[in-house]
């Protein structure tokens, strides 16, 4: 038999991750933000304590992309047509995107402001 049940689950979360990264803008542009903002760490020489929280920033945010998107397939495959129920349910893990984004974006801000205010 080919792998073991562990690596099955692994190999399914992984599909998932790609269907995600195949199907929606805004996770590849979260990827995208991710490298440029490890970039700027490794310039930037983060300590420990500043990369545990952009780790974690980053890790907030693509959880929540795929949550949404998770959640937005279910729906189409739910309710194919519009439905004013529908749309609540999006619009609400859109909001959690939102949220989570939000909250990163001001970690950043103060990790990497100051770090730029000093360089100018
Ligand atoms: N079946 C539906 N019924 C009513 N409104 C809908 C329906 N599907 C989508 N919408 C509306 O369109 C918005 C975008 O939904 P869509 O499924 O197209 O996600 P998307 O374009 O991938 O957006 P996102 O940026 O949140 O990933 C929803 O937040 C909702 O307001």
């Amino acid at each position: 038999m080919k792998g073991n049940k562990r690596s099955i689950g692994f190999t399914h979360a992984w599909n998932g991750i790609k269907e995600v990264a195949r199907t929606e803008r805004n996770f590849r542009i979260h990827l995208l933000a991710t490298l440029l903002v490890f970039a700027a760490g490794i310039v930037f020489k983060l300590t420990v304590t500043e990369w545990l929280i952009i780790v974690l920033a980053v890790g907030l945010v693509l959880v929540a992309e795929i949550t949404n998107t998770a959640i937005e397939k279910m729906m189409d495959y739910l309710k194919p047509g519009l439905h004013p129920s529908a749309k609540v349910i999006k619009d609400i893990a859109a909001g959690a995107v939102l949220v989570a984004a939000v909250t990163s974006l001001i970690l950043g801000i103060l990790i990497f402001l100051p770090k730029l205010y000093s360089i100018f």
